[in-house]
């Protein structure tokens, strides 16, 4: 079976080729201002457009300019391709005087002239703890970064254990910075040198293979993240947390009118009901349509905006296309995981041999909805409002993905107090399908409710902890969508099954599991079989072998 057999179950249709990607959007440069007075910073961005040797000139122009008070002396002390930093040093010490250009890509060096940093109290936690009161550091003890970093890391045995599951050699590499382990501030920005540190700042430090998680405050708080620009002037990005586990937040202004509309309109007429193969017919878990964004603009920016706002650098081989969905009156998308459970490529799971899978996923709201459409979390117990009640059959949570249709009725009601994010134009949910050391998070189970009335249009960015697996990682070795048999398995029995692809293995390979009523599409190959557990049973009592003669009909294999 194809890694995209599983996408077509979980997510609707799979385009040809994720890597068609079209052309990049033009970069987005931001300046970095947060410490030189804007003027300063926009003055000297520019100079340096104009030509990057005038650097060294204009930190000439300004210690001549500083000349009348003999203390001061000034120096380019940090020199990037496009970054400039001019420090000056008085009587108290380096003090920053300014800095400008645009985003750095490489690591920190110190200048030339001077290798003294500033002095910065701060405290160091592990990747997206925001609760700990972390070890307090300061950058005099360390001759640079790089040795606080390594430091800060492994002095933090308990928490780096769950990382390495407990392997000390790892537990050095994966705190080495030379090899990838990295600095954030509580502002989502990546630390590259002292500089990037205000005094008395919390700090997080993400061991090498991790990605940089947002730090949980108090579910309610909201921040400015430093990593991202807003695309509406005068209205800043803002990340609101909604809960702590699942790791929920509302990002506020996450995208500007003229992108919604660009979406709406690159996809309007491009989209189909979310599953495909079968025409006229919908599966009941999800009856929304889809389509595919590998090439408006706006898409692209709003991509990369995402990999802004979780501190990632833009990669295309870690994202899906971007995924449009309409969702006309009573459509709704039942509740499950994004990402892939089963195996059906081969390392799925982050933590073993450098493993990939979904790691978060910006999920935008296009427009707004006059009534329902909002996106459920029924796993979430963390949240403002929850009263404890029993949102779903205990043991859901244990079944990754699955829930049963009752509970998912119950937690789109507006009388449960479950989680629910509004659907907003111009927002965005940001939630987390890994947790902070990497293992997938079964609690990031979410859905679409019903819309009651008016439309909604939205979209998913799904970005990836590592490059996605190739196809021609399939577990059978076919690449996707090579001429498969679309069909589906039908659960005809009044309790939940389990289906399996049958590997030759006694266990077989976990497929889904399917409820009483429910419905699977998959896309198989001549000779692949397939067999079904009553859903915690041992005994098979279902098996179906594909066979091409199948190819091109509304195929159903029926459990019952
Ligand atoms: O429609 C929503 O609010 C959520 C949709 C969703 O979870 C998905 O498309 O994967
Ligand atoms: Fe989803």
């Amino acid at each position: 079976m194809a890694a995209e057999t599983l996408k077509d179950r979980k997510n609707g249709a799979v385009p040809k080729d994720t890597s068609a990607a079209g052309a990049e959007p033009s970069a987005d440069r931001t300046v970095r201002k947060n410490v030189a007075g804007p003027s300063e910073g926009a003055l000297l961005a520019k100079s340096m457009l104009m030509f990057a040797a005038l650097v060294a000139a204009l930190a000439g122009v300004v210690a001549l300019a500083l000349q009348h008070d003999p203390k001061t002396k000034a120096a380019v002390v940090d020199f990037f391709p496009e970054e400039v930093v001019i420090a000056v040093e008085d009587a108290t010490g380096l003090s920053l005087l300014t800095r400008g250009g645009f985003k750095r890509e490489s690591k920190s060096v110190y200048s030339q002239d001077t290798k003294r940093e500033p002095s910065v109290q701060f405290t160091v936690h592990f990747n997206g703890d925001g609760l700990s009161e972390g070890l307090s550091k300061s950058s005099a003890d360390y001759p640079g970064l790089d040795a606080l970093i390594r430091d800060a890391c492994l002095a933090l045995p308990e928490i780096l254990s769950k990382v390495t599951n407990g392997d000390e050699k790892a537990a050095v590499q994966v705190c080495e910075p030379e090899l990838g382990a990295k600095l954030f501030t509580d502002r989502g920005r990546r630390v590259l040198s002292f500089f990037d540190i205000e005094d008395g700042q919390r700090t997080y430090v993400v061991p090498q293979g991790l990605n940089f998680v947002w730090p949980l405050a108090k579910v309610g708080s909201v921040w400015h993240p430093d990593s991202v620009e807003s695309p509406v002037p005068g209205k800043p990005i803002a990340l609101r947390q909604l809960s702590m586990s699942p790791r929920v937040f509302t990002v506020e202004n996450f995208m500007s009118p003229d992108e919604m509309d660009a979406i709406l309109e690159h996809n309007r007429e491009l989209l189909k009901p979310s599953e495909v193969g079968f025409a006229g017919w919908r599966d009941k878990t999800r009856t929304s349509s889809t389509a595919w964004d590998f090439h408006s603009w706006a898409a692209r920016k709003v991509q990369k905006r995402s990999f802004d706002l979780l501190g990632m650098e833009f990669q295309s081989d870690m994202a899906d296309a971007v995924q449009v969905l309409r969702y006309n009156l009573t459509e709704w998308y039942k509740p499950h995981t994004d990402w892939f459970a089963e195996k059906a490529y081969d390392g799925h799971d982050p933590k073993v041999n450098n493993g990939t899978n979904r790691f978060a996923t910006v999920f935008l709201y296009l427009t707004d909805v006059e009534e329902g459409g909002h996106t459920v979390f029924p796993l979430s117990k963390t949240h403002e409002g929850y009263n404890g009640e029993q949102l779903v059959k205990p043991g859901t949570e244990r079944t990754a993905g699955y829930i049963a249709q009752s509970d998912a009725e119950w937690v789109c009601n507006t009388s449960s107090t479950a989680l629910r994010s509004e659907p907003k134009a111009g927002n965005a949910v940001l939630f987390y399908s890994q947790e902070a050391d990497g293992s997938l998070d079964k609690l990031s189970l979410h859905g679409g409710c019903p819309v009651i009335k008016g439309t909604k249009y939205s979209a998913n960015v799904w970005i990836w902890n590592r490059p996605k697996p190739r196809k021609d990682q399939a577990k059978d070795g076919k690449p996707a969508n090579s001429n498969g048999i679309e069909m589906r398995f039908h659960n005809a029995r009044g309790e939940a099954v389990e289906l399996f692809w049958d590997d030759g293995s006694d266990k077989g390979v976990f497929q889904v599991v399917l409820g009483p009523g429910e419905y699977s599409p998959m896309t198989t190959y001549h000779g692949h079989s397939f067999f079904a557990r009553v859903k915690g049973g041992t005994e098979r009592i279902f098996s179906f072998t594909a066979n091409d003669k199948d190819k091109g009909k509304e195929k159903i294999a029926t459990i019952n």
